[in-house]
Parts: C-alpha cells; structure tokens; sequence
C-alpha cells in the first residue's frame, strides 16, 4: 500500500496475516510502520495497490460493514448526545437503519446496556463535551458495539488513558471477547496491553511495514490482571520490546 501516488509514502509491503474467527490478535511495531494503515486496509477504508485483503470470505472492495472501529481519538459529535453518538452507526449502516427507524426504542435499550458495562450508566443524556477523556474513550467503545459487529478493529483505543481506567477497559474487552464471538484486532505501542489481552501477536516491520514474527500467547483465559506480575507475562513483554527496538535500529542504519 503506497500513499499518494507512484512516488509516495510506501506504508506496508509483502504483509501478510491470517485471523481466525472469534480470534484476538494484537499488532505492534516501530512508530510510522504501518499499523493504522493495516487497520483501515482490513476495514477497506483504503485499499491496496498490490495483494487483496478477505473478510469472512469475502474479498474488501470497499467499507466493510460487519465491522466495528475505536480509534484513538474519539471524534464524538459535539451536537448529538451520548447515547446519539452511539446509534450513529445505525443511521449509516444500510441494514439497520430501517430497522432502527422501525423499532428505536429497542436499540435506545442495547445502547444503555453498552453503557452500562463500560461504566457510563446514566450518562447517556450527556453532550461529549460534558464527558471526561476516559469517559468519551469508553463511549466511543459502545459506538463500536452497538450494530453487534463480528469483526471489532481497536487502534491505540487506551492510548490517551490513564493506567487504572486503561486497565478497567483491558477488563471490559476481555469480558465482551469472552462472552461472544466477535473476532477482535488491536494495534497498541503498549506491550503489556498486547500480552493480557491477545491470543496471538503480530510484530512488524519498521516502514514499509511486513509481519516479522507471530507470538502465541499462552496465558490462559479467563485471565486477571495479576498475571502481569508473573515472570513469564514479563519475558514475553521484553522478548516483544527487543524485536520492535532491533526494527527501530536497523530502520535507523538502514536510512543513515
Ligand atoms: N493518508 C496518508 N497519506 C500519506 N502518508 C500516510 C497517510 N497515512 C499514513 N501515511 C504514512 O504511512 C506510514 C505508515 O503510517 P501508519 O499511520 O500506518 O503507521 P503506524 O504504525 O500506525 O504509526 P504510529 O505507530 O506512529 O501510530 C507513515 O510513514 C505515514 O506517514
């Protein structure tokens, strides 16, 4: 995938990966390798040049619809509430517009339910801009949820976070993978978030961005927090850290 034109930015190059269903994988890598544009090629907000992406059997031509997006900033829409932030996708997503026409009240219900399990119970009335950081990042959450997506695409979504309240949405995203099927890929620069959360990580490239080794990760579920303390959680976080710091380094002597 190559950005603006024949002489453009070359972002990723020879990637390749394959997700099962009801998986959950993380990606990481060097800043600028590519991450986010693996990302909105998978949900076929771009799409590539050269190679074909696939979802559920179906090669992307154009914006995938089975699927949710929480990306690091919010861009909740100041003029609508909360709760009307949240059913946006439903006016945009064909099939479920005439069905939110016909029976809103049945989707006002599933979005206080979101709300509610992201602990924002009651705030739905509330303008963005009434809400904390933390609070806009947990309702931009339920946003990606409410038309129930099989596929939930998360890019740095507890990035601007604080460590208690990211660690409380870890627990929210490891309850809703565990409760359904959906299938749930994340890019983070936050090693340990990659590790607690993931079935399977992905490490890349630095720029143009490839698939350089695939970590199993072999905690078992359900897990808690306190496995962060374990000596192996450790080993894996640092294994991760030295691959992405030798990308970094031979991406720095490659451009000297
Ligand atoms: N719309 C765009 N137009 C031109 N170049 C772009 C565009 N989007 C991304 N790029 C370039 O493509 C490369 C990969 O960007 P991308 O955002 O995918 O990386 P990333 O790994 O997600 O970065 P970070 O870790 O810093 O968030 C970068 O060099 C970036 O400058």
């Amino acid at each position: 995938m190559r950005y603006g034109g024949p002489g453009g930015t070359l972002a990723v190059s020879g990637l390749t990966l394959h997700v099962e269903k009801g998986e959950f994988t993380a990606v990481v890598g060097p800043s600028g390798c590519g991450k986010s544009t693996l990302m909105k090629l998978v949900t076929g907000l771009y799409i590539p040049q050269v190679g074909a992406i696939t979802v559920a059997g179906k090669e992307v031509t154009e914006p995938v619809s089975i699927v949710g997006m929480a990306f690091q900033n919010p861009t909740l829409l100041p003029w609508r509430t909360t709760l009307d932030n949240i059913l946006l996708p439903l006016e945009i997503v064909q099939k479920h517009r005439r069905r939110l026409r016909a029976n809103k009240a049945e989707y006002v219900e599933k979005a206080e339910h979101l709300l509610e399990t992201v602990g924002l119970k009651g705030f739905g009335d509330k303008f963005p801009w009434q809400l904390s950081g933390g609070m806009q990042q947990r309702a931009n959450l339920c946003r990606a949820l409410i038309h129930e997506p099989d596929l939930l695409m998360l890019d740095e979504p507890f990035g601007a976070l604080d460590a208690f309240t990211r660690e409380e949405l870890w627990c929210v995203i490891r309850d809703l993978h565990h409760e359904t099927d959906v299938t749930i890929q994340l890019v983070t620069h936050d090693l340990r978030e990659a590790v607690f959360l993931a079935d399977r990580i992905f490490v890349m490239s630095a720029r143009p961005g490839r698939i350089i080794d695939t970590h199993a990760v072999p905690f078992e579920r359900p897990r808690d927090l306190e496995i962060m303390y374990t000596p192996e959680f450790t080993d894996l976080v640092h294994d991760l850290r030295g691959q992405i710091a030798q990308a970094r380094t031979e991406q720095l002597e490659a451009a000297q």
